[in-house]
């Protein structure tokens, strides 16, 4: 009988009032049902977000580096349950063993991290105008946060959301995606071993509209942290801005890498090899264009072309396979309709371009991976996000169009360059409209100590990760003390 898994609001494990469960089956083998999880609806996330709320004063009134103990025990308990938590997400996401615990260790890093700004919650001290007279800023919570999170980053996009959010004095709601609540519940339980009291976190399990929307919607939250679509992000943002409430969005990307004439084409073909095909495409930060010197375009592409073809698909728990399967039947209809617009636009498919059927794929949701080249920036499949193992590659005159090209794009949140000239590489770091930039080194695989996120429509401005999350998740007083003991008027008393 396979495992029913509840809710988690105020500390117990509860079953939806609605009585109904959805399954939740491994994408490399849909056969395999690996648990029964909660359809929650308003109803449910009426109960989160009443017990985040009435929990809201007690954890406010915690002292942060009490907070921040609690979260390094939280950071203990993901390194001793790596393996398994690691084991389970391969299971649900399907990215190979090797990317899941490298999405734990991402988790840890950010716990241990944010953990130590328990300590710290800088704010700042600033001499006053006035005699006797002390000024300084302090952070404050923002009150209940709500995260709804995406599938390609079970954990640590979760845990990027809860811990600042924790650590700043907020408490908080998670609606997981409903491909990946298996490893919410296990993050759920780290919570409640690591002691953290009732009600600070809560998780309703369910789908988008069900329990996603009343979750935004709802008027005791206060912040809505989301990742996701563009389109399902930007519908949030018209909740929030209705309501006024606060809101940071981390969405899409179209990320580029750029090979000059001058670069070490081994060194670049392993960043696109990792950038293109890693996480099967599955990464907002993935490299779905490389824009490459014509004069090494073809010398380029037939390596990559080639190392494509050898990539083993399987089973990520395997480790000797390179490339899991994608999310769902969903999104491999998805890539391949990409792949057909691809080819009617007029690119050159040079590998790859269907499903991937053999003997021990049939059950699962593979993919080929694929590489056009002859791509134009204007093509679809240049501008839109296709998220999955499809790389476009553009082929450029210099160094100008290359940054003309990656900048061509609606979305701004990872690019890379590979060159030998130290000179180009800072002023493509400069040019690039990006989020992130990366010289040498692919477009994926950010480190938590940096702020993480983009520009143009990938995102509201707002960062995650790094200290900047602290800015999201907390908003600032400014305090003013005056012990003159005389009435002194700031502005008016000046001179
Ligand atoms: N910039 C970044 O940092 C990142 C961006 N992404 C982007 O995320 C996308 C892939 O993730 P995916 O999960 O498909 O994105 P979705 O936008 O479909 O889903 C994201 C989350 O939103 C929920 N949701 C769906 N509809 C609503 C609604 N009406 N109200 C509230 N919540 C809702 C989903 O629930 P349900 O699962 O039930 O649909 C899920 O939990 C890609 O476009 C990718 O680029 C991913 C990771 C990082
Ligand atoms: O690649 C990275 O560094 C982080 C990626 C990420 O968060 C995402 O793609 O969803």
């Amino acid at each position: 009988m396979t495992k029913e898994y509840k809710n988690y609001i105020n500390g117990k494990w509860v079953a939806s009032s609605s009585g109904e469960i959805f399954e939740n089956t491994n994408p490399a083998n849909c056969n395999e049902v690996l648990g029964r999880f909660q359809k929650s609806n308003k109803k449910d996330v009426d109960k989160a977000v009443a017990a985040a709320h009435k929990a809201k004063k007690m954890w406010r009134d915690t002292p942060a580096p009490k907070r921040g103990e609690i979260m390094y025990k939280v950071a203990e308990l993901l390194v001793k349950n790596k393996e398994a938590l690691a084991q389970d997400m391969t299971k649900e996401m399907g990215k190979v063993i090797a990317e899941t615990r490298g999405d734990v260790q991402e988790a840890i890093d950010l716990t241990y991290f944010a953990a130590g700004e328990g300590r710290r919650l800088v704010g700042e001290t600033v001499p006053s105008e006035l005699k006797n007279k002390f000024a300084m800023s302090v952070r404050m919570p923002l009150g209940v946060v709500a995260c709804i999170t995406p599938w390609n980053f079970p954990i640590a996009i979760p845990s990027w959301k809860l811990i600042p959010a924790l650590i700043c004095g907020n408490t908080a709601v998670i609606k997981p995606a409903e491909d990946t609540p298996l490893t919410v519940v296990n993050f759920m339980n780290i919570f409640e071993k690591a002691g953290l009291p009732s009600g600070v976190v809560n998780m309703v399990t369910g789908y988008g509209p069900d329990a996603g929307a009343p979750l935004v919607e709802h008027e005791k939250v206060d912040m809505v942290s989301f990742t996701g679509s563009t389109q399902t992000g930007a519908g949030i943002a018209s909740t929030c801005a209705q309501r006024m409430k606060q809101y940071s969005l981390e969405m899409g990307g179209k990320n580029a890498i750029i090979i000059m004439d001058d670069a070490n084409l081994d060194l670049a073909l392993e960043g696109v090899m990792f950038g293109g095909f890693g996480t099967t495409g599955q990464r907002c930060t993935a490299c779905s264009r490389v824009v490459i010197h014509k004069k090494v375009a073809k010398k380029f592409t037939d390596m990559l072309v080639e190392r494509a073809k050898k990539l083993k698909l399987g089973n990520g728990l395997d480790e000797k396979v390179d490339m899991g399967p994608l999310i769902n039947d969903k999104a491999r209809e998805k890539v391949h309709r990409y792949v057909e617009i691809g080819k009617k636009e007029g690119a050159k498919l040079l590998t790859g371009g269907n499903y991937a059927n053999g003997k021990a794929l049939k059950n699962g949701w593979f993919y080929q991976p694929t590489v056009f080249a002859g791509v134009e920036t204007k093509m679809r499949i240049a501008q839109e996000e296709i998220f999955g193992p499809v790389v476009s590659v553009l082929a450029c005159n210099g160094f100008e169009e290359a940054v003309d090209i990656v900048n061509d794009s609606t979305y701004g949140l990872s690019s890379a360059i590979y060159t030998q000239d130290v000179n180009r590489a800072f002023k493509a770091i400069e040019m690039l409209e990006t989020g992130l930039t990366y010289v040498n080194a692919s477009t994926i695989g950010a480190e938590i100590q940096l702020p993480f996120g983009g520009t143009k429509g990938t995102g509201n401005g707002h960062r995650e990760v790094g200290i900047a999350a602290l800015e999201t998740f907390s908003e600032w007083k400014s305090v003013f003390i005056d012990y003159s003991g005389k009435m002194q008027k700031a502005q008016i008393d000046h001179d």
